[in-house]
């Protein structure tokens, strides 16, 4: 039992009370005293109600699954409606409204463009994340599959000429198409001027032409005779053709361009939930202090890459001239989020007045929204929101009451903090299967604060397998992407969006891309959800958020958006058309297969998680295809696993024996790392080991398949026996 501080009637751990002592209040305006004594009269007041809605979870599972049970064999569907509507999991319609949101930023209201995660205690990456914002798309070629390798352009050893060429090639069709010329093609430039307020473009022919539409000119950098930076704007979206003739790469160029600079990651989500590991206060300090140095301005991080040592620093905001000559500056940094956990967990971190860990999801919004009162006040170099609003995640909320819960912390959090109604804003993660079909109650809830909506398709498929857990064994994990139910899910939460007013207010996002080596088929692929009218959507790293922007320069969403909300259907029975296989007769070397893989990427996850703390990993497939995973995905695969073993498509010895000889493969992809303890060396002794075998033996029983109270208590087990770092 550790030591606590006896605060009020809270105990706190000391860890937690001397940041917030020392590091949080000061400066917020707020008092010590009243803010404990504060944070004490909240936590009685809406711990009951949170414990309430838990229960309410299991209430509901336990009787869809007894449901399932009796109605398998002669399934109806109009039955299996009303039994959801009586359930109250299927909630009555509500009556049209729009949101009303105010004081939104621009990154989130009106521009259009990629949203990276990041997991917030890695500041490194953090810091990272935030200058994300904008990205060289030079880099993000050439050091990516974005540019095939083939006919000598291969990416290994030193600077590759033929490479170096086709990314410039790459580049100028993508100014060709962004920022047309009058005439002729980028290709064809040998100078860029500016010219009486325009851009004006030498050929090699010896003609000057200029911008098709002129409008697309926004600023630049240097003289007007020889500029620097040209600032160029298409779709809402900015980019600079950078001119260096003294550069590496820009004295081969005809034109001196050395580089494109991409306006990227338009905002950030600093992620506190399913990419972290944050188990008790110590970790909980980590994951606070990076998100208050981000806030006020300060955060910085000194590692060491190569034989160097690297400070990194938040970026400085960026300077042009206007084509009118006016000064004009654009944000360096990317518009940050914080993802707070949700309503699930509890941390050791404090103790309420009867000795019971403090709700996490309760403590999670009072600190950041704390923390973030300093960007608020203009206490650092830089401010996140130019309009004075605090931009909150919540995750894993299960239908409109929860989301009220929400709303109502929200406002209790403002009261304590002294902060105006509705400075906290929302971003409704849409990815529990009672939020789907439901979403437009939800949204009612939170519709003063509202500022996004977002497709979370890792989790909603773990709630997918495990609310239907009884329904039978369910498609092959592979094939859920192409199933009615998701694209139903998909579908709907845009139409939703749209049809209460998003346009304009807020994001209308899509999820992950989860392979963040695989940028040749992220750029084919991802542009899709633009297409199908999302605003944003997520990417798992600076690099992807470069290449992703280019779909936003192909694709004016607000367009889309425009001819969709004139038709939004209601795709609720196709939501609730569940994934059970209609023919579950698989080969057994198919089911060894589905078996392999998700034990490959469970144990792959899980030990680093355990064992070293790092709550999200790139793990590779059975396909050695490096995999984005988190707690999500773990949800994901678990639970499969978990139903195929509770419908008899496997045996508890067959899983046993795939955990066993998966871990010698996960061992081997680990060999090189000093610090990793080899989970085949004895099974039973490896806290990894045991964690992930726990999460498929006994994933029916989780709390709507959650991973994270297993995940937290062998945490906590793997700290105490190996004394890990923390
Ligand atoms: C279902 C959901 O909830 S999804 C949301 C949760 N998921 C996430 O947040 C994904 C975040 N992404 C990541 O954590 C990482 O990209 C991983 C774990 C997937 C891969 O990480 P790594 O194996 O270290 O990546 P890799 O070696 O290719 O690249 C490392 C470099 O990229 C940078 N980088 C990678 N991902 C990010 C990121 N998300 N933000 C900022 N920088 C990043 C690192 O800072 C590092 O650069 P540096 O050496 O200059 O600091
Ligand atoms: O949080 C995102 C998801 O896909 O889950
Ligand atoms: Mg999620």
């Amino acid at each position: 039992m550790k030591d606590y501080l006896k605060v009020g009637n809270l105990q706190v751990a000391p860890a937690l009370y001397e940041f917030i002592n020392s590091e949080a209040i000061p400066e917020s305006g707020l008092k010590s005293e009243q803010f404990w004594s504060g944070l004490e009269t909240l936590v009685n007041d809406l711990t009951p109600k949170n414990k309430e809605l838990l229960a309410q979870r299991d209430e509901i599972q336990s009787q869809i699954n007894a449901w399932y049970r009796e109605n398998n064999e002669s399934f109806d569907f109009n039955k299996y409606k009303s039994f959801l509507e009586e359930l109250g999991y299927l909630e009555p319609d509500v009556e049209d409204f729009k949101i009303t949101t105010e004081a939104v930023d621009d990154e989130i209201s009106i521009q259009a463009g990629p949203q990276l995660v990041v997991p917030v205690n890695n500041a490194r990456y953090a810091i990272n994340a935030a200058n994300a914002r904008w990205g060289s798309l030079y880099d993000a070629l050439y050091g990516t599959d974005a540019i095939n390798e083939e006919d000598g352009a291969h990416r290994s050893g030193g600077y590759n000429q033929v490479r170096g060429e086709r990314v410039i090639e790459f580049a100028r069709e993508f100014l060709d198409e962004a920022a047309s010329l009058q005439e002729s093609s980028h290709k064809n430039a040998v100078q860029y001027r500016i010219v009486d307020g325009k851009v004006s473009v030498t050929l090699a022919d010896g003609k000057t032409t200029g911008l098709e539409e002129g409008t697309k000119f926004v600023g630049y950098q240097g003289e007007p005779e020889n500029p620097v930076a040209i600032l160029l704007k298409n779709n809402g979206l900015h980019f600079e053709i950078q001119i260096d003739r003294s550069h590496p790469i820009g004295k081969t160029d005809d034109a001196g361009v050395k580089d494109i600079l991409m306006e990227a990651a338009l905002t950030t989500i600093m992620d506190c939930e399913d990419s972290v590991t944050a188990v008790d206060a110590e970790d909980k300090v980590i994951v606070y202090r990076n998100w208050l140095g981000l806030m006020k301005g300060d955060l910085s991080s000194t590692f060491v890459k190569g034989n160097k040592s690297f400070t990194r620093t938040l970026n400085p905001n960026r300077s042009y001239t206007s084509p009118s000559g006016e000064e004009l500056t654009l944000s360096g940094r990317s518009m940050m989020f914080v993802r707070n956990v949700g309503h699930l967990m509890t941390n050791s971190a404090i103790l309420d007045q009867s000795g019971e860990e403090i709700q996490e999801g309760i403590l999670d919004t009072v600190i950041t929204s704390l923390l973030a009162k300093h960007t608020l006040l203009g206490n650092g170099p830089y401010q996140n929101s130019s309009k004075g609003s605090v931009y909150i995640v919540k995750p894993k909320m299960h239908g409109s009451e929860e989301v009220a819960f929400a709303n109502q912390l929200f406002d209790r959090v403002e009261d304590l903090l002294e902060l105006d109604r509705n400075t906290l804003k929302i971003g409704v993660m849409d990815e529990e299967r009672r939020t789907s079909l439901n979403l437009k109650a939800c949204i009612r809830q939170v519709k003063d604060r509202v500022v996004f909506i977002n497709t979370g398709f890792l989790d909603r498929t773990g709630d997918e397998i495990h609310t239907s857990m009884e329904a039978g064994p369910m498609i092959r994990k592979s094939e859920m992407k192409t199933s009615t139910w998701l694209q139903g899910y998909e579908q709907s939460n845009v139409n939703v969006g749209l049809a209460t007013g998003f346009q304009g207010r807020a994001q209308i996002g899509k999820g992950m891309w989860a392979m963040p080596d695989m940028m040749d088929d992220m750029l084919k692929q991802k542009i899709a959800q633009l297409h199908t009218g999302a605003n944003t959507a997520w990417v798992p790293s600076p690099t992807a958020a470069t290449l992703h922007a280019l779909h936003y320069h192909k694709v004016n969403v607000t367009n889309v958006q425009n001819e969709m909300v004139k038709d939004s259907k209601d795709l609720r029975d196709a939501i609730l058309d569940y994934p059970v296989a209609e023919n579950a007769e698989w080969s057994p070397e198919e089911v060894q297969q589905e078996l392999d893989n998700n034990a490959q990427s469970i144990l792959g996850y899980v030990v680093r998680w355990v064992e070293h703390g790092v709550g999200c990993s790139k793990v590779p497939d059975i396909n050695n295809i490096g995999l984005m995973e988190d707690r999500a995905t773990l949800r994901i695969s678990s639970q499969h696993m978990a139903n195929w073993l509770h419908h008899g498509i496997c045996t508890k010895d067959q899983l046993r024996e795939t955990l066993q000889r998966m871990a010698i493969v996960v061992d081997e992809q680990n060999a090189d790392d000093p610090e990793y303890m080899a989970m085949s060396a004895n099974y039973d002794n490896s806290v990894a080991f045991q964690a992930a075998s726990e999460l498929v033996f006994e994933g029916y029983n989780q709390p709507n398949g959650y991973t994270e109270p297993i995940l937290h208590r062998r945490r906590i087990e793997a700290k105490v026996k190996f004394a890990v770092k923390q």
